[in-house]
């Protein structure tokens, strides 16, 4: 057992306790966190909807969730009934301004029970429509006025565009102090990501060659192998770039291209990758097409099974106009990264579920190996891959033993499972602990939000005006459409499409 140091006395409300997300994601990972003893020794959940369940019913619910989701499946290691005690279930209308007294009823009785004042987190996993009707009214409760206990979890899509977004943070902010927001990123929350900092800042052999002078391009892939299992529904009025681009890929980058952070407070961190957004050349809309490339899916098979296309998914508009797959090519202007293409992609239905960050070194000034070809400075790379491996490699050249001065791209890896030999927490896991801990490092600042609205909306804003000719434009298993490999090819390069192929 590891010396945890836990949250103090906590009761989380979740809105949407009814719903998919809780069922598949926040309460397996609330369980996970119990059973790696990192729950604090007093804690309460209420799961909040309008769907009927007594207590009993609820848990029975969750415990089927969790033995479908938990990263620990079968090995739930019999502590569910201890763990389930603490949960409850509040049937409440979010949009009944009355009914908020069961929550309150609920924070005086925990304090009289414990002895303690705990800390109370409200966390709106609904559809983003109910979340300001909810934020409003939790907003005028006495609780929400103590800024350092009370803290409200925002779940994405923060916001459906620049203006929304910025709406919809005014109206946060207008109750709440930004400290008690945590607006919710979970790709920030994976190990591999949070490694990213630790490999660039903790070591001093990466930081030098981490610039224009040695990089040629970087490539971000973050490709799904899923369809919309579903949520045709929501996907019509997102797609891949909303979905994926604006909030997930956009934080990665700013991880990869950050300068080093003074300290790891969370404004300081904050601070540094907003500077990379503000610092994202702007694209007019004429120069969508050059910049970025959409695509959607056909019909196909995937792995063998036949598949339907997004325009015949359930909740989807037959002439659907909505992106499964975006790529955009980003430049960042400033010191470190001028001229250094970023190049970015993300899709549903793609051949692989990968995704991975790769920096593609220059060639070395001179070369004298006459046996090699052209190409071969491409073999000097580093991958970080963010799942389903997560390891760091690196590829370079070495001689193949023999006779002549032949070269070989060889790799050097870290895995980050093997090495450390336990499975690594899932997203939420880590996360959730943080919301707890009072710790937003790992959450969006209401101005990164918009930094990052402001990035692509030139490009929704084309997108939704011009409307494509050739969708469907790919196949399901494939790596999206031709357009996207022709974005590279006009640079002079080629997707790097999985780093496992040993290609
Ligand atoms: N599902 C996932 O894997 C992911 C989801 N998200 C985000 O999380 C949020 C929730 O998604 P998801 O769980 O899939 O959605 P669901 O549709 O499964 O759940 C919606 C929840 O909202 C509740 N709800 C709806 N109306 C009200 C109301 N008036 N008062 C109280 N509760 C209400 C529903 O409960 P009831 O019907 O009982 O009232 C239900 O629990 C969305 O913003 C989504 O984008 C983000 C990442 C992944
Ligand atoms: O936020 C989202 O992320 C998932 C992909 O998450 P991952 O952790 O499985 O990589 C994506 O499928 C979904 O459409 C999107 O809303």
């Amino acid at each position: 057992m590891q010396d945890n140091k836990r949250p103090p006395a906590s009761i989380l409300f979740i809105f949407g306790g009814s719903g998919d997300l809780n069922y598949r994601k926040l309460t397996p990972a609330l369980y996970n966190l119990f059973l790696d003893d990192w729950m604090p020794e007093q804690f309460a959940i209420a799961g909040i909807g309008r769907s009927p369940y007594t207590d009993e019913a609820y848990r029975q619910h969750l415990l089927d969730g969790v033995t479908k989701f938990s990263r620990r499946k079968g090995k739930l290691n019999g502590h569910w009934t201890d763990f389930s005690q603490h949960v409850n279930y509040l049937q409440m209308d979010g949009d009944d301004a009355e009914a908020y007294s069961l929550i309150t009823d609920l924070v005086k009785a925990k304090e009289a029970e414990w002895g303690v004042h705990p800390n109370v987190v409200f966390y709106l996993a609904v559809a983003p429509q109910l979340v300001p009707s909810i934020a409003s009214k939790l907003g005028g409760l006495n609780i929400c006025s103590d800024t350092s206990s009370t803290r409200i979890v925002v779940e994405k899509p923060f916001g459906h565009d620049l203006k929304s977004a910025h709406e919809l943070n005014a109206l946060l902010t207008g109750m709440f102090a930004e400290e008690q927001i945590f607006r919710i990123d979970h790709y920030l929350g994976k190990e591999t990501v949070q490694n990213i900092l630790a490999l660039r800042f903790a070591n001093a052999l990466f930081e030098p060659v981490w610039n224009r002078n040695y990089i040629d391009h970087i490539q971000i892939t973050a490709a799904e192998s899923v369809g919309l299992e579903g949520r045709g529904g929501y996907f019509e009025h997102a797609g891949a770039l909303r979905d994926m681009v604006q909030n997930h890929i956009l934080q990665i980058l700013c991880m990869v291209a950050m300068e080093a952070p003074v300290s790891f407070d969370a404004n300081e961190i904050r601070n540094k990758k907003v500077d990379v957004l503000n610092a994202i050349r702007r694209i007019s809309h004429e120069q969508v097409h050059d910049f970025a490339v959409r695509g959607q899916y056909s019909s196909g098979w995937k792995k063998g099974e036949k598949v339907v296309g997004y325009r015949e998914e359930t909740g989807v508009s037959p002439q659907s106009n909505i992106d499964t797959f975006a790529a955009a090519k980003f430049y960042i202007d400033n010191w470190r990264w001028q001229g250094v293409p970023f190049y970015v992609r993300t899709g549903k239905y793609l051949n692989q579920k990968a995704t991975h960050i790769t920096l593609q070194f220059k060639p070395a000034p001179h070369y004298a190996f006459p046996n090699e070809s052209a190409e071969s400075w491409r073999s000097n790379r580093l991958t970080i891959s963010i799942q389903p491996n997560m390891d760091i490699s690196i590829r370079f050249q070495a001689k193949r033993p023999g006779q002549t001065m032949t070269l070989d791209p060889v790799d050097m890896k870290f895995n980050y499972e093997e090495a450390e030999g336990e499975h690594a927490p899932e997203a939420y896991e880590t996360l959730l602990l943080d919301v707890m801990e009072g710790d937003a490092t790992l959450f969006m600042r209401a101005d990164q939000v918009e930094a990052a609205w402001k990035v692509i909306m030139p490009i929704l804003e084309t997108w939704e005006n011009r409307k494509p000719q050739d969708f469907p434009n790919y196949a399901p298993d494939s790596w999206g459409p031709d357009g996207s490999d022709a974005l590279l090819a006009r640079d002079g390069h080629t997707w790097i499409n999985y780093i496992n192929t040993g290609r």
